[in-house]
């Protein structure tokens, strides 16, 4: 990440672009870490979890998750950080004064986490968990469980709502990065977008920000590093021996991946890499141009002329 309080040029595309390559491992080991387990649908479902209602909180066994490391982190001045952005919409006030962060981003409004709470539910956790979830049904089916509701939950759900976690704030941390992208950009050449802000154009204002050859790159970086860390993880030996919480032994799908020289940890690449060009990234330059049809709000005309005359 970057610490904003001695960075020397925060708005260096190239730091900047170095943050979201950190962010991609971040977000692929945690990938692999949660497909380990299997998808447990009612973990987010409202009221999927009864011991909640003792609680007296009523929506899903992740937010309520999300609400309790939320709720501490931002005591711990999370959340005043520019590059964080929380799920939580009620969240308590830090317990220790505000750091002077440097004015680098223009005030904003923007924050996506409730489209990418709904694709990672949606599409990113039955696909990350499907050979788990596999495992699972073949244990329950040993076993003599039939019925659907045993076929595709092992019972982590602390585990897993740990991972979800991390990933779903690795994802915002680097969707919302897209803000510094596009200041850097907007401040490199200021009087290319201010025409299509004081006259709003989406489609002109994503042309200006599109890098089809970085987006290229990214996505062959992606299918390398997803699968290089899960033949890693893979090799040290103890993922193999992973008990699912059915008490099962290495079932049949796993001896099979055993036998096949795979392993446990089975993150398919193709999906890392669609989950990115499907979703991270055409949200990322939404954010972008979210924020640049926000960029000029605020500003005198004087303040508009000086920037379309400076570059
Ligand atoms: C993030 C950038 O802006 C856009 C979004 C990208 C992404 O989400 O990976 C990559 C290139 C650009 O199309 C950038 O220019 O680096």
């Amino acid at each position: 990440m970057q610490n904003f309080m001695n960075s020397q040029d925060p708005l260096s595309l190239d730091r900047i672009r170095s943050v979201l390559v950190r962010l991609e491992d971040t977000i692929i080991f945690s990938l692999i870490e949660r497909s380990q387990f299997a998808h447990n649908p009612r973990c987010y479902v409202k009221g999927g979890i009864s011991a909640l209602k003792d609680q007296g909180f009523d929506g899903s066994w992740l937010q309520w998750f999300l609400k309790e490391t939320e709720t501490f982190q931002a005591k711990a001045r999370r959340f005043t950080s520019p590059d964080e952005t929380p799920f939580t919409a009620e969240l308590p006030e830090p317990i220790l004064p505000s750091l002077n962060y440097p004015k680098i981003l223009h005030p904003n409004t923007i924050n996506v986490n409730p489209s990418i709470m709904f694709f990672y539910v949606h599409n990113f956790v039955p696909r990350i968990t499907h050979a788990a979830t596999l495992s699972v049904a073949a244990a329950n089916r040993a076993r003599g469980i039939m019925g659907e509701g045993e076929f595709d939950d092992d019972g982590n759900y602390g585990s897993a709502a740990t991972i979800d976690v991390e990933i779903l704030q690795a994802i915002s941390k680097r969707v919302h990065y897209g803000k510094f992208v596009s200041e850097s950009k907007f401040q490199a050449h200021p009087s290319d977008f201010i025409p299509h802000i004081l006259k709003p154009n989406r489609k002109a204002l994503e042309a200006l920000i599109t890098k089809p050859e970085v987006e290229r790159a990214l996505l062959a970086r992606l299918r390398k590093k997803a699968a290089l860390y899960a033949r890693e993880l893979d090799m040290r030996g103890d993922p193999l021996e992973t008990e699912v919480q059915t008490n099962g032994q290495l079932d049949s799908a796993d001896k099979a991946q055993k036998a096949a020289g795979k392993g446990v940890f089975r993150v398919d690449v193709d999906t890392v890499e669609q989950l990115y060009e499907n979703y991270i990234i055409p949200l990322t330059k939404e954010v972008e141009v979210d924020y640049l049809l926000q960029r000029l709000k605020g500003l005198s005309e004087e303040e508009i002329t000086a920037l379309q005359s400076s570059r």
